[in-house]
């Protein structure tokens, strides 16, 4: 069985306080959740915050990006490396923001994904079609190409540490969320894809479904047999909204 996997990408939201507040409500709220495993990727500069709320407890840390490379003239980046020393052992790549506010590529997301295994950091692989691409019937397609690149570029024997995201564009901060039915189909492809690559692969890989999910669609989102978590972005900031997706993601497990 695959263990949930509920991730609050925080985006480009929060102060210090915030930060603390808000992760100590998620350690106060998660403590008898230990069916799922529970991921907080705050901004880069609220990660040492983070990291002290969450340090004695079974929240993760992680970061929404990562550096291709371990150190150099890179300005503006943060590598893998300074991620671990900082306590992160996820970090987002691929998210639909970078591809498409930051110009990132599929042949970047995959350098990126490669450099956060290096060094035991694990990646969360976001796919998804704009809604300009579903109209034109091109979701496969799209998500396929997203996939395909990652899965070239990493070793199979490291794919067991690669976590899956489907975040259609058009769900994202948009209130609008995929049906569970076209979630799944998607989550299906996807799985089926990896499958492909070996049984034991596609069987125990994590895909997490991300859009617009809140307390009143996680339930049926996560009821769905290929959607093992969710990214959420929106409802992360806020902690009972939070609370309440983690407990529907541990009443999938049972
Ligand atoms: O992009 C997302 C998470 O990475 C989803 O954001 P929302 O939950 O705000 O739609």
């Amino acid at each position: 069985m695959r263990q949930p996997l509920v991730a609050g990408n925080w985006k480009m939201h929060g102060s210090r306080a915030m930060a603390r507040a808000l992760s100590q409500a998620v350690v106060r709220g998660t403590a008898e959740l230990d069916a799922i495993e529970v991921v907080l990727l705050p901004p880069y500069v609220l990660i040492p915050r983070v990291s002290e709320e969450v340090a004695d407890s079974a929240v993760v840390l992680g970061a929404q990006n990562v550096a291709t490379a371990r150190e150099g003239a890179f300005t503006g980046e943060i590598s893998a490396p300074m991620l671990r020393e900082f306590g992160c052992r996820y970090a987002l790549v691929g998210h639909s923001e970078r591809r498409q506010l930051f110009g990132e590529t599929d042949a970047l997301v995959a350098k990126r994904a490669l450099a956060a295994l290096q060094e035991d950091l694990r990646p969360i692989v976001c796919v998804g079609e704009t809604l300009a691409e579903r109209e034109a019937s091109e979701t496969e397609d799209v998500v396929l190409r997203q996939l395909d690149a990652v899965l070239s570029a990493v070793p199979e024997a490291q794919l067991g540490q690669v976590v899956f995201a489907y975040e259609p564009v058009w769900a994202i901060g948009t209130g609008r969320t995929a049906t569970p039915e076209q979630a799944q189909a998607v989550h299906a492809l996807l799985r089926e894809r990896l499958h492909r690559l070996g049984a034991e692969i596609g069987r125990r890989a994590r895909i997490l479904y991300g859009g617009s999910v809140k307390p009143g669609n996680a339930g049926e989102l996560l009821a769905m047999p290929d959607i093992d978590g969710g990214l959420i972005g929106g409802a992360s900031l806020v902690a009972d909204d939070f609370l309440a997706i983690c407990e529907q993601a541990a009443l999938r497990r049972e």
